[in-house]
C-alpha cells in the first residue's frame, strides 16, 4: 500500500504526519510506527501523528512517541493544526481532539497558538517540581543549562522509582529574565533529548511564571523560540494556557508499506 507521508517540525521537535481520514494506516502496528520514526531505517522523527475524522471535532490527532507509546504532544498538536489547514480540513481556527481532550488552535501567519488543557497545579517532587500539562513533566532549575548533562540526568529522573511505572519527561530550566527562560528537555518515549518539547516548555512557564508573578513567559529552546500565556487561579490551578510557536512543513513523499 502506497501512503503519502509528511514531515513537520515545531521548534525542532519533528513528526511524521499522516492524513489518515480513510483510516487505512494501522494504528495498532507499533513496530511500524517505530520503524517510520527511526532516523536510519525510516523517515526519522521524534513522533508520528495520524489525523482522523471525528464526529464532534474538526479532526482527531492520534500521537505516538518514537517508541510507539502515546501521550499528549504540544508541538505535535501545533503541527497537526497547521497540517490540517494545509489539507483544507480547517481554516484559521480549529477545534480538535487529542488524547488529553479537546483543544483549540489559531493560525496566525507562521505561528500556531494552541489552547492547552487546564492544569490542576504544581507539585514538589524529588527536590524539584512536577506539572502535568497533558503529559507528565519534571521541572528542574539549573545554573547553565547549555552545559548541563541533560541525557544522563534526564534519564535518571525519567526512570526514578518515584515516577514508576509510567515515567516522566524531564525539563532543565535556566532563568534568563523575570519573564524568560531557556529549556532543554529529555523526552519520555523518545528516550533522548529533543530540540524542544511543547508540553514541557508549558510546564516550565507555569512554574517559573508563578514564582515571578508573570503570566506571559518567553522560552528559548535549542530548536527555537516559543511563548506561553496563562491565567493563574486562586486555587493554584491554571487555565487559558496558550502555547505559541512556529510549525513548518519540511517534506512529503510516498512510501510503500
Ligand atoms: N514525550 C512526551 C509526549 C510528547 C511531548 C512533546 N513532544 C511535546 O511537544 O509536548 C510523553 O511521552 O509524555
Amino acid at each position: 500500500m502506497d501512503i503519502t507521508f509528511y514531515k513537520y517540525q515545531g521548534t525542532g521537535n519533528d513528526f511524521v504526519m499522516i492524513d489518515d481520514r480513510d483510516e487505512s494506516f494501522d494504528l495498532q502496528n507499533l513496530d511500524q510506527v517505530s520503524r517510520l520514526c527511526d532516523r536510519r531505517f525510516g523517515i526519522g522523527a521524534d513522533g508520528l501523528i495520524a489525523i482522523r475524522n471525528h464526529p464532534d471535532f474538526d479532526f482527531e490527532m492520534i500521537y505516538f512517541n518514537a517508541d510507539g507509546s502515546q501521550s499528549m504532544c504540544g508541538n505535535g498538536a501545533r503541527c497537526a493544526a497547521a497540517f490540517s489547514a494545509f489539507l483544507g480540513i480547517v481554516g484559521q481556527k480549529t477545534k480538535f481532539l487529542a488524547i488529553d481532550g479537546p483543544h483549540e488552535a489559531v493560525l496566525v501567519n507562521d505561528q500556531v497558538e494552541l489552547l492547552m488543557g487546564d492544569v490542576k497545579g504544581i507539585d514538589a517532587k524529588l527536590g524539584d517540581f512536577f506539572v502535568n500539562t497533558g503529559s507528565p513533566h519534571h521541572i528542574r532549575f539549573v545554573e547553565k543549562v547549555v552545559e548541563y548533562p541533560v541525557f544522563e540526568e534526564g534519564r535518571t529522573v525519567r526512570f526514578d522509582a518515584a515516577y514508576s511505572p509510567g515515567g516522566t519527561n524531564v525539563n532543565f530550566v535556566q532563568p534568563l529574565a523575570n519573564d524568560e527562560v531557556f529549556v532543554r528537555t529529555y523526552e519520555r518515549g523518545v528516550e533522548d533529548e529533543t530540540l524542544s518539547c511543547g508540553t514541557g516548555v508549558t510546564a516550565a512557564a507555569l512554574v517559573y511564571g508563578s514564582q515571578n508573578g508573570q503570566n506571559h513567559v518567553k522560552i528559548s529552546t535549542p530548536g527555537g523560540k516559543l511563548s506561553v500565556k496563562f491565567q493563574s487561579n486562586p486555587d493554584g490551578s491554571f487555565s487559558k494556557i496558550w502555547l505559541i510557536g512556529p510549525a513548518v512543513q519540511v517534506f512529503s513523499g510516498k512510501i510503500t508499506i
